[in-house]
């Protein structure tokens, strides 16, 4: 299998410079910036995503040369018409000429309308692809470690999505256009005069090649600063929203509010800087567009071509060279979009998968490996091989002590596995390794018997996903909340998830049922309701190998604790790893394994009546919490 370093990797929030890459303020989305030198690896993600839709991208390719070319010929028949009536030329001509005016006027208003239909429904398309994958992606991936926060998440769904959008809208559609309308200009110019062709061809190499590349220089540095700091300025936003009454509580909003004026006044100094550069390259095509046509009517004039055709080449040079100054405006924009097109990229798969969905040879036989791979994890609950984490190491920062020190553990099909310690132990870092949301210095993690490495983001969310810390809970409605851990869930399947969650009773009460909003962040939610919804949606994602389940019962009162827990392990089945972290002990009786893990180490491991036999942190926090927990009252009814 070939590794790919780079693809899915670690060191998480704050160690990431806040420049570049693929970080948003400051927040690496999966540990580090992008990897240098895989060159048009966004792009190649987003063709692979659009291949469906190709037809229909072309088609709005083609309506829109349509569009240019209308104009341009609009252009020079309008010109031709002009000089030649002062020549009193036969009427017929002229009425021909005034009609095909009129059709290409109206002709151009609605070839630029449909173009405008079909290119939006066909990006529309690929967005909503790219969209629920991201989605679904992020939903699985709940929060890891790795320090992803709600300013990233609006970030990635909105305008990094965007970006998709305008790639295929502004970038590929005008530039397929310009391409196609500066083919046929200089070919129909050829036919009047071949050296006038060659001098118009100079100028639209210059408007439509250096002058984009140029564009696109001036802009790369700026636009390399200002999407970090549009993502710092999203994540300051939700800060100050959702956290304001803790800022006003401990004084802390002036200097909060400082902090975001600062980075707002630098984002606009460095926009200001972006719009002199733009200016001074539009001014310069203003320039080459003048002197171009001068130059085909000078080499006409040479060439002796007849004088109304040499107006009509200077005005059609002139729409020409403007349909390829297009290409500016795309260069631009390309440029500006990378930074969000690279996160996407990341986020949804790697270029090696992606290549080698089309491999036909590959000497180290990773496509079948891969081929295979994919084969097998295609239905839920395989489960045929474990999984296996050997001798990992985690550090967040080059000095820091290590998060996870050299840890082991065996994952086979059915096991369920708790893990336990005390608070900041390593456990949510260890879920955070098997997600591939945290890249281990050392060690190796295999799932379902291959290498994590060689797992795309969307195959490891299908293997390994689950109930992560402080997973995200979508402004929508409980069903649209549950069908993201499976969006072709059934009611039936949507009812046992919810069941097993424990939220089916909540549910069944609520006027408005499955289609309850659960408010921003599930703010209308009690905190055990979120939760029970958040393992509701984990249980319905039905990973294939391994069940992640990080403080399942978090909010919950002891009594519905363990009927949860219960009802959640069971859901699992018998052929789904569960790997279970927990501050709580009970109910740990039906665990086949338990793993204590202190300052990143595993202290100790056993099932739960070989932990309480021997001395240590398990029997000590068990008998007290058994103690706290006999005190507490059991529910009514
Ligand atoms: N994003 C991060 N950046 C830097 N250090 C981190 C980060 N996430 C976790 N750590 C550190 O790694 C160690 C392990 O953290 P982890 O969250 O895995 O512990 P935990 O056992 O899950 O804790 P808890 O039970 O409180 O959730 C802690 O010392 C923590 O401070």
């Amino acid at each position: 299998m070939t590794p790919r370093t780079g693809a899915r990797t670690s060191v998480p929030a704050g160690t990431t410079p806040r420049a570049g890459g693929t970080s948003v303020g400051g927040t690496a989305i999966h540990g580090v910036p992008g990897p240098a030198g895989t060159i048009l690896r966004s792009e190649r993600v987003v063709w692979h995503l659009s291949r469906p839709y190709l037809g229909r991208l072309v088609g709005a390719g083609l309506l829109a040369a349509g569009t240019e070319l209308a104009g341009l010929v609009l252009m020079a028949t309008a010109t031709w018409l002009l000089i030649s009536a002062a020549g009193r030329p036969p009427l017929d001509t002229l009425t021909v000429a005034i009609v095909a005016v009129r059709a290409l006027a109206i002709g151009r208003g609605v070839l630029r309308y449909t173009e405008r239909l079909a290119g939006h429904d066909a990006a529309l398309r690929v967005v909503t692809e790219v969209r629920t994958r991201v989605f679904a992606t992020l939903a699985s991936a709940g929060r890891p470690t790795a320090g992803q926060r709600s300013g990233d998440l609006l970030s990635r769904l909105v305008s990094d999505v965007e970006a998709v959008q305008d790639l295929l809208l502004r970038v590929l559609v005008p530039a397929a256009a310009a391409t196609v309308v500066g083919l046929l200009a200089v070919g129909g110019t050829a036919l009047v005069s071949v050296p006038a062709a060659l001098a118009l061809a100079g100028g639209l190499l210059l408007a439509g090649l250096a002058l984009p590349v140029l564009a696109a220089v001036l802009t790369r540095r700026t636009s390399a600063l200002v999407a970090p700091l549009r993502g710092t300025l999203a994540v300051d936003a939700v800060d100050l929203t959702h956290g304001a009454a803790e800022l006003a509580a401990f004084g802390a909003t002036r200097t909060a509010l400082d902090g975001a004026a600062t980075r707002a006044r630098e984002l606009a100094r460095l926009e200001r800087r972006t719009a002199a550069a733009s200016w001074a390259v539009d001014g310069l095509g203003v320039l080459l567009s003048g002197a171009t046509s001068a130059a085909v009517v000078l080499v006409a004039l040479r060439t002796e071509v007849d004088g109304v055709l040499v107006g009509v080449l200077a005005v059609g040079t002139l729409a020409a060279v403007e349909a390829a100054l297009a290409l500016v405006g795309a260069a631009r924009q390309w440029t500006q979009l990378r930074p969000g097109l690279d996160r996407v990229a990341e986020l949804l798969a790697d270029p090696e998968g992606l290549a080698t969905t089309d491999a036909t040879v590959d000497p180290t036989g990773a496509t079948a490996e891969a081929a295979d791979a994919a084969t097998d994890r295609s239905g839920p609950g395989n489960g045929r091989v474990g999984s296996r984490i050997t001798q990992v190491t985690v550090r967040y920062r080059p000095d820091a002590p290590p998060a996870l020190d050299q840890v082991s553990l065996e994952l086979p099909p059915g096991r369920r596995i708790a893990v336990v310690g005390p608070s900041g132990a390593g456990k949510s870092t260890l879920l955070a390794v098997l997600t591939g949301a945290v890249r281990p210095e050392a060690g190796r993690v295999t799932v379902g018997g291959l290498d994590l490495a060689s797992f795309s983001g969307e195959e490891l969310t299908r293997s390994v996903s689950g109930l992560l810390a402080e997973a995200h809970v979508f402004h929508t409605t409980v069903r649209e909340n549950l069908l993201l851990g499976r969006s072709r869930a059934t009611e039936d399947e949507l009812t046992a998830a919810a069941e097993a969650a424990g939220l089916l009773d909540w549910v069944r009460q609520q006027p408005a049922g499955w289609e309850t909003v659960v408010g921003e962040d599930g703010g209308q939610l009690s905190g055990g309701q979120r939760q029970r919804l958040a393992l509701a949606r984990a249980l319905l994602a039905a990973p294939t190998d391994v069940l992640l389940l990080d403080e399942p019962t978090e909010g919950l009162d002891p009594h519905a604790a363990d009927r949860v827990l219960t009802s959640a392990t069971a859901y699992a089945g018998p052929t789904r790893t569960v790997l279970l972290v927990t501050h709580r002990l009970s109910e740990l009786e039906a665990y086949d394994e338990i793993v204590v893990l202190d300052s990143g180490r595993i202290v100790q491991r056993g099932n739960h009546s070989e932990l309480v036999d021997q001395p240590g942190w398990y029997r000590d926090q068990w008998k007290r919490q058994r103690g706290a927990e006999l005190a507490y009252p059991a529910p009514r009814g």
